[in-house]
């Protein structure tokens, strides 16, 4: 009874995954097994705290989109304002699951702790992963020293920022690292040993308030490489996107054709972010372009998936570039 009250939500991936025998762990299906099922098969839940569940999706995580990220941290911020709910783990697939924790990281208005959790191999395999990851997401989502901290992302033993962490790795168990700037800290035997936190905003200090809306704006990213063309970019403006995240090669670089497209782009309106698909780094402000002159916004160290977040929560609040530019430095 004197134990945290931690909710679940479930919304699929392979930690919900079933594969046809024991040593399948590719080609298996996720998002099959329940939240209910989830929680039996670790019976040492309940050592830490009073757990609940609750099946908000059951999706494989490449289908999450802008429409079940609001969904789910409307769920969070009601769930995280009710006096009887400590903390909240949430059961994700591992492709975009770096994305949900940083648009929950900038939209849920609580300081109780919201730890994402998945898992590489599924439910039914050899020394899958999944169990004790769960348990370790609830430890620490019953802890108080990860109060505070943002959405946190726990596998594999470790401890991440959502802002920070990023799957590495298309198979492994140790896939999620903060490849720029470190993990947090460690949990061992069920106790998170924090190192540090992050410098930037998030939770409670967040601007964004997304409690009224029901649709965030268009989006989307388009990558860079030898030889890429405008095709796509011009594509994006047709089809009357607010905004464009550019992965660019190196610091940002843009290629002429690219370069052409982009700035014609945002004459019509489009806001225009530069970000760099090395993975590390900051895509630096009036470096590799004249973000001055050309009126775009530069991504700082956030990967071209995470910079699309930013910009369409940002685009929810202003157009005015100056203004992103700054959000760009903050969150
Ligand atoms: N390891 C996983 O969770 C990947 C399974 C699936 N593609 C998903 O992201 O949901």
């Amino acid at each position: 009874a004197d134990k945290p009250n931690v909710m679940i939500l479930a919304t699929g991936g392979t930690i919900a995954g079933t594969g046809a025998t024991s040593t399948t762990t590719v080609g298996y299906t996720a998002a099959k097994v329940g939240v209910e099922r989830l929680i039996e098969a670790v019976p040492e839940l309940k050592n830490v705290a009073n757990v609940k569940g609750e099946q908000v999706f059951q999706i494989a995580s490449e289908n999450m989109t802008n429409d079940h990220w609001l969904k789910l941290s409307k769920r969070v911020n009601e769930l995280l304002a009710q006096r009887d709910v400590d903390g909240i783990v949430i059961t994700h697939g591992t492709d975009t699951l770096e994305e949900t924790a940083y648009f929950l990281n900038l939209t849920v208005k609580s300081k109780k702790p919201v730890v994402l959790v998945g898992a590489m191999r599924p439910s039914t395999a050899i020394s899958a992963d999944g169990p004790i990851n769960l348990y370790n997401a609830v430890a620490l989502a019953s802890s108080k020293d990860a109060a505070g901290r943002g959405v946190l992302v726990s596998l594999n033993d470790q401890i991440n920022a959502a802002r920070e962490v990023t799957k590495t790795n298309t198979m492994t168990t140790d896939t999620f690292r903060s490849t720029d700037l470190g993990a947090l800290g460690y949990m061992v035997s069920g106790k998170p040993v924090f190192y540090r936190g992050t410098a930037r905003k998030h939770t409670t200090d967040s601007e964004f308030d997304i409690s009224k809306l029901d649709k965030l704006p268009a989006v989307n990213v388009v990558y860079s490489y030898a030889n890429a063309t405008r095709t796509a970019i011009d594509a994006f403006v047709g089809a009357g996107d607010e905004g464009i995240v550019h992965a660019g090669t190196g610091n940002g670089s843009l290629s002429t054709p690219v370069k052409a497209a982009l700035t014609e782009a945002r004459k019509k309106g489009m806001i225009v972010v530069r970000s760099s698909r090395t993975g590390t780094g900051i895509t630096a402000r009036n470096g590799e372009a004249n973000d001055d002159e050309l009126d775009f916004v530069a991504a700082d160290n956030l990967s071209p998936q995470k910079a699309r977040i930013l910009l369409m929560l940002g685009l929810t609040k202003t157009h005015d570039t100056k203004a992103l530019q700054r959000m760009f430095m903050m969150y």
